[in-house]
């Protein structure tokens, strides 16, 4: 078992994040990961320092800002073997990123990506994140938002992500298992979180959180996940239904999960099946000086007649 060391750590009191990092490294420990596969892959925010704060030994990438799902498709796709997870700002992966997180769900590489949910832009002082509803005024801001809000799960729902869940930062049982399950899950998982600032969101509190959350598995009829082909369109249908329900009651939970799409991995090796035996991480670079990657088999057969 991966032993865990003391490691400094300059998020405020109170932060949101410690329920984020202390769920995601409770879920790879009891998933028995071999730790030196784990790559936890981050942008730039609050969020993004995360990688810094692991007491676990996995390998961090802090990446640039909107970029942690690029960064990490490459890594993915270098080294399929790896454990991949992505940790984002709402800002960070629904503002400047917001492309990267819809193409990689339209892809469904076989990795796991975590938003940290807090309206928003903790580390640039509190500005209006995409999760931020239209109308509201944390402290942070001079007047109220005009912007509309981004519905993370119903946007990845759509985008074609196959494990859609929302988790919450101080209900670190409930989130380790979430993550315990994304990282199972065959595909791309999403699980948006959501995580009080207790610095600039002064609307989306704790307390405010602890009065209106309940968990979907508590319903008697909720079954998200899609078992046969035909079921696709009504699960779709229920879970992004079910992701419009905000204000007195919000649901976390898994909203929607699918393993019968073909993760990228899967769709690769179809495409051309020598990749997956050639790919970059695995190739010897050079021996005793002279080149030895091996990339014939995979030219020959990207040969076009
Ligand atoms: C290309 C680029 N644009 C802008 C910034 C400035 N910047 C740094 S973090 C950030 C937003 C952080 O908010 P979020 O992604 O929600 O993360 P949080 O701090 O809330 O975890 C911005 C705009 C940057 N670092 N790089
Ligand atoms: S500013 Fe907000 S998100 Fe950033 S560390 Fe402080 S409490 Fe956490
Ligand atoms: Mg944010």
């Amino acid at each position: 078992m991966a032993a865990f060391k003391p490691q400094w750590n300059d998020w405020c009191p109170g932060c949101g994040n410690f329920g984020i990092l202390n769920a995601e490294q409770q879920a790879i420990i009891e998933l028995g990961v071999d730790t030196k596969n784990v790559v936890v892959v981050s942008g730039i925010g609050c969020s993004g320092k995360i990688p810094h704060f692991f007491r676990t030994p996995i390998s961090g990438v802090h990446t640039l800002h909107g970029r942690a799902i690029a960064f990490a498709t490459g890594i993915k796709l270098s080294n399929p073997d790896l454990v991949v997870i992505v940790n984002g700002g709402d800002g960070d992966l629904l503002g400047i990123g917001a492309g990267h997180f819809v193409a990689a769900g339209r892809r469904n590489i076989d990795m796991v990506v975590i938003l940290h949910n807090n309206g928003v832009y903790g580390l640039t002082k509190g500005q209006a994140a995409p999760t931020l509803k239209r109308g509201e005024k944390p402290k942070s801001l001079p007047r109220p938002n005009i912007n509309d809000a981004v519905n993370p799960v119903a946007l990845a729902i759509s985008s074609g992500y196959t494990f859609v869940a929302r988790g919450y930062a101080y209900d670190v049982k409930h989130l380790k298992e979430l993550i315990k399950s994304a990282i199972k899950h065959k595909g791309l998982a999403l699980i948006d979180v959501l995580q009080p600032c207790p610095t600039y969101n002064d609307i989306n509190t704790k307390e405010w959180y602890d009065k209106r959350i309940y968990k979907l598995e508590t319903l008697p009829d909720w079954d998200p996940v899609v078992k046969k082909p035909e079921e696709v369109n009504e699960k779709i249908k229920k879970a992004i239904d079910k992701s419009l329900e905000w204000g007195d009651r919000i649901p976390i939970g898994i909203f929607y999960q699918n393993e019968l799409v073909p993760s990228y991995e899967e769709r690769i090796k179809a495409n051309s099946p020598a990749y997956l035996d050639y790919t970059p991480a695995k190739q010897l670079i050079e021996k005793e000086g002279k080149l030895t990657t091996i990339i014939d088999p995979l030219l020959k057969e990207r040969e076009v007649d």
